[in-house]
């Protein structure tokens, strides 16, 4: 507020100042002219009036002339009327700059400081006029009081220089004063003080002269010739100015210092705003050059006006002006920076409450997403379930399809094959307008880089669901060299990595039982069988049971051996594999040319109910397909392959009919169907691998595996069922066993226990099983009892049938077996009886078999006990037999699920030998109950030797075992 008065008070001060030194101006003027002319010019004439009535420089010239006569030779006059035409604006422009421009060339001639004629003009610096005509005004009052010396003008148009040479000239003065009489220094003082109010003056020379000396010089001429009674007087006077003059100035500073200082006191004032203002600089609104220019000259203008004392003072409140410009404007650049500080931090507040908002939107949005993508895995995850349910109950086959890599050394063309995700390939397909692709879909599909472990992972519910007494089948197809093995053993150096799903199945099979141990105890056997040109045969025949058999001991046709441990495992395996028939052929050279069958029984009894789960599962290799021409095989590999061939048509035909849904299905066809009938017409959970070779040479068969693949996952077994029973139910229908086989021996006119002597039990070694069925050990019925896999123990005997065993034919004696297995799923201890070679039964045909079959069933699911006999050879009767590949000796065919009475016909000597519907698969077989009229001796006993022979000779096809 004080700064603003101060201001103002000096504005108001130098506006009065200008406003005397022009009435001056202009008085004088009017005087030297005179009134005529003068009328253009006030007394006292503002400002604008005073540029106006100088603006045709006629006056101007006029005094000029006065002072100088003949300084300006033609003065353009104005027309007489001046009123009509005030201020000669009649007259041209050019006219009037003529006047103008002859005073001002005349003037300067003169020493005498001018103006620009643009000063004339609307927004001329009408103070330089004033400064011009007081200089005149100056030199004529010299030149009238007798131009003695040098003139000098204190008043000047250009602060700098002219303060200088003022000072100068002001200084000559002062010396000069010395010589001249204190009167006329009086009187030259008094004039620079009062005629030219230039207290200014004298303080501005004492400062630059050096205020100690020019002040004593300063004095010494001033009192020189002044009498003694004035200089009292006279210093007394000047030292009142000095005293004015410095108190003035002392207020100014004061004021300054208190600008300054209060923009250092200022706290909201701090260096970090100062280095701000600095670093900004650039881009805020800095003094322009202009406007310091223009606060410049109009303080030069100011200064002009001045004159004397006026002159210091006018040159200190510059300097406080401009500061104060500064400041101001430094303060003004400061709160703008404040404010754009402020905005920006409003704007940055601003984006960051924004930035919150979407954020927080965008995570809304993404939990809105993130439950949705679990809810829709939890819906795929139900979907799947669900899948599964539906698959299982409608017991879909289940198939997993497996690409082979590109093998080493074989040259990597394009894959034929390409998996597309989980669950669907494209194959490339010759199509007619170019190549075309074809889709096919299964429940997994496995890429080329798949791994073992990947390849099992998604076996492993099913090896949960064998130790929950489901009968589960497992098998391989393909093309001969596309994987199967690989798949399901391994490749040929084994490494914890690359086990293929038997070793896998097997170990989590004992993982499995280990958790469960404390409620359920599990007996584990496993049995290896393979089908090597339509002959069963074991794989499992080690040295020692060789030597047995060479030595004259029975050994049993399928060798069950208990395992414990996964090693137990690996070990038999490997005499398994040692035992396969493998050759080499041009397509692969460790080519399998058998279909191999791993059967794991599993026995769980829970040791608390006391119940009794059976599981059972086949893990199957089947022997590969291949076409003559590319394999160029020829000898036993061509017969090899013509058995496999022919099998795995059997088995496409059985797939095909399955999948028509067709009442008569060819199981019979091959060993390879009988063997898998259960897996693929039972109710077990049955899984298919099919494998691709993706070299485009094997397009033609990885088409129609696939093909094949399809038809297969169309097959629907029906809903699988658990093998449990209760102790009540077991103990009841064991009743029935005896009581059966005591009826049996009863019609027989045996004796009891004729059953208990059978060596073959010497080569089963899983008596626990038969003492949880409530059996004696010794019992080879205890032995099988509780293996449906017992089949292969009957079928072998039933199928291999070689030349030697022909050449003996009529020297079989009855076998025993005991069957646990009800078509409701329950167990129930059954007699299977297989007549030899001299029983006299009749001979059916095929179609007679599954009359029987039929005939079996349905007694069975009426719960009947029936003897069969009678009524199965009416059915039967009318069956030929022209096309009957594989006849059978039936004697007397007893199917009673209940132990019914039974009448078994002896087959005659030249028939062949036979296999009973119930004994048509390999695999585990509902309840049956075999004729026999067989006496106590098994045909283990009687023709083990040559049985055992036949496993025992059973050289590999290849040179070397795989
Ligand atoms: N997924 C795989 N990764 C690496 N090598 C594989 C793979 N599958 C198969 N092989 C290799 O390919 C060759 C043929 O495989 P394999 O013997 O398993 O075929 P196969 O279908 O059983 O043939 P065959 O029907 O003639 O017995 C072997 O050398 C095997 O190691």
């Amino acid at each position: 507020m004080a700064e603003e008065m101060l201001q103002m008070d000096l504005a108001s001060r130098k506006a009065e100042e200008a406003a005397l030194r022009r009435n001056d101006a202009a008085g004088w003027l009017r005087k030297m002219v005179g009134t005529v002319t003068g009328k253009d010019l006030p007394d006292q004439p503002s400002e604008e009036e005073f540029r106006l009535g100088l603006r045709s420089g006629i006056i101007l010239c006029n005094a000029l002339n006065k002072i100088k006569p003949g300084a300006i030779t033609k003065v353009v006059e104005a027309p007489t009327d001046s009123v009509i035409v005030p201020d000669g604006a009649a007259l041209s422009a050019f006219q009037y700059f003529e006047n103008v421009r002859n005073f001002l060339d005349s003037t300067e001639e003169m020493g005498i400081p001018v103006f620009e004629a643009s000063d004339l003009e609307q927004g001329g610096k009408s103070s330089r006029i004033v400064n011009c005509v007081l200089a005149l005004k100056s030199y004529y009052e010299w030149k009238e009081g007798g131009g003695k010396g040098v003139w000098k003008f204190s008043g000047t148009s250009r602060p700098q220089s002219t303060a200088k040479q003022f000072v100068r000239k002001n200084s000559d003065l002062f010396v000069n004063s010395l010589s001249r009489s204190p009167s006329s220094l009086d009187k030259s003082f008094e004039s620079s003080l009062i005629d030219q109010n230039s207290c200014g003056d004298l303080g501005q020379d004492l400062c630059e002269m050096g205020m100690s000396d020019s002040l004593h010089m300063y004095v010494r001429e001033l009192l020189t010739d002044k009498k003694q009674e004035d200089i009292p007087l006279i210093v007394g006077s000047m030292l009142s100015k000095v005293m004015e003059e410095f108190e003035l100035r002392l207020a100014r500073q004061n004021e300054q210092a208190g600008t300054s200082s209060r923009y250092v006191d200022d706290p909201s004032f701090n260096e970090h705003q100062v280095v701000e203002v600095k670093t900004d600089s650039r881009n805020m609104d800095v003094p322009s050059s202009n406007k310091l220019a223009d606060i410049e000259t109009s303080n030069v203008m100011e200064d002009e006006s001045c004159s004397g004392n006026d002159f210091h003072n006018s040159k200190s409140t510059r300097h406080a002006s401009k500061r104060q410009y500064l400041v101001e404007h430094h303060q003004r650049s400061i709160q703008e920076l404040r404010r754009t500080l402020h905005s920006t931090k409003e704007d940055l507040h601003m984006l960051h409450m924004k930035y919150q908002e979407e954020i927080q939107y965008l995570g809304k949005h993404f939990n809105v997403l993130a439950n949705a993508a679990s809810r829709y895995q939890k819906v795929l995850e139900e979907n799947r379930k669900l899948y599964n349910q539906v698959q299982d109950l409608k017991g879909n086959i289940r198939v997993y399809c497996r690409i082979r890599p590109f093998l080493p050394g074989q040259p990597a063309g394009l894959s034929t094959a390409d998996a597309l995700d989980d669950q669907s390939l494209s194959i490339i397909t010759p199509a007619k307008s170019g190549k075309g692709k074809k889709l096919f879909t299964f429940n997994k599909v496995f890429g080329p880089s798949a791994s073992q472990e990947e390849v099992f992972s998604d076996t492993q519910p099913l090896i949960r669901s064998v130790l929950d007494g489901y009968n589960v089948c497992i098998f391989a197809y393909g093309q001969t060299g596309s994987g199967k093995t690989y798949t399901m053993t391994g490749p040929k150096e084994l490494t914890p990595e690359s086990l293929g799903v038997n070793y896998r199945a097997l170990s989590d099979l004992f993982y499995i039982s280990e958790q469960r141990k404390d409620s359920i105890s599990y007996d584990v056997s496993v049995q290896m069988m393979e089908i090597y040109n339509e002959q069963v045969r074991d794989l499992l025949i080690t040295d020692e049971i060789r030597n047995n058999s060479q030595n004259g001991i029975n050994v049993p046709n399928a060798n069950i051996v208990p395992v414990a441990s996964t090693s137990d495992v690996i070990n038999l395996m490997n005499i398994g594999l040692k035992n396969r028939a493998v050759g080499s052929t041009s397509m692969n050279d460790r080519s399998s040319r058998s279909h191999s069958c791993v059967t794991v029984h599993v026995q769980g009894r829970n040791l608390t109910s006391g119940s009794i789960i059976c599981g059972c599962m086949h893990l199957v290799d089947l022997a590969g397909s291949e076409r003559a021409d590319k394999t160029d095989a020829v000898g036993d590999r061509m017969k090899e392959a013509q058995h496999i061939n022919r099998s795995l048509s059997a088995l496409g035909d059985v797939i095909a009919s399955l999948a028509q849904k067709q009442s008569h299905v060819p199981y019979r066809n091959s060993k390879l169907t009988q063997l898998l009938q259960d897996s693929l017409g039972g109710q077990a959970k049955t899984l298919m691998f099919i494998h691709i070779n993706p070299e485009p040479d094997s397009l033609g068969e990885t088409i129609s595996t696939l093909k094949f693949a399809e038809r297969v996952s169309t097959v629907e077994l029906g809903a699988a069922r658990a093998n449990k029973e209760t102790p009540d139910v077991r103990e009841l229908k064991e009743q029935i066993a005896n009581l059966k086989a005591a009826l049996l021996r009863k019609e027989r006119g045996e004796s009891d226990g004729s059953f208990a002597s059978s060596p073959a039990s010497s080569w089963l070694s899983i008596g626990d099983v038969g003492k949880a069925e409530g059996l004696t050990d010794s019992s080879p019925v205890s032995r099988m009892h509780s293996f449906d896999a017992q089949d292969f123990m009957d079928s072998p005997i039933s199928m291999v049938s070689t030349e030697e065993e022909k050449s003996v034919a009529g020297d079989w004696v009855d076998k025993v077996m005991v069957k646990n297995l009800g078509e409701d799923g329950s167990q129930s201890p059954e007699i299977s009886y297989q007549q030899n070679r001299h029983d006299n039964s009749k001979v059916y045909p095929e179609q007679s078999l599954s009359k029987i079959a039929a005939l079996r069933r349905k007694s069975l699911e009426n719960g009947l006990a029936i003897d069969e006999s009678e009524d199965f050879e009416n059915e039967v009767s009318d069956c030929s037999d022209q096309d009957y590949q594989c006849q059978m000796n039936v004697g007397k065919i007893n199917c009673t699920p209940n132990g019914g009475a039974t009448k078994a016909k002896k087959p005659t000597q030249n028939q062949k030998q036979i296999r009973i519907p119930e004994m048509r698969s390999l695999i585990p077989q509902p309840p049956t109950r075999r004729g026999s009229n067989g006496g106590p001796h098994s045909p283990l006993q009687k023709h083990g030797k040559k049985t055992a022979a036949v496993d025992g000779k059973r050289k590999p096809a290849s040179t070397g075992g795989k």
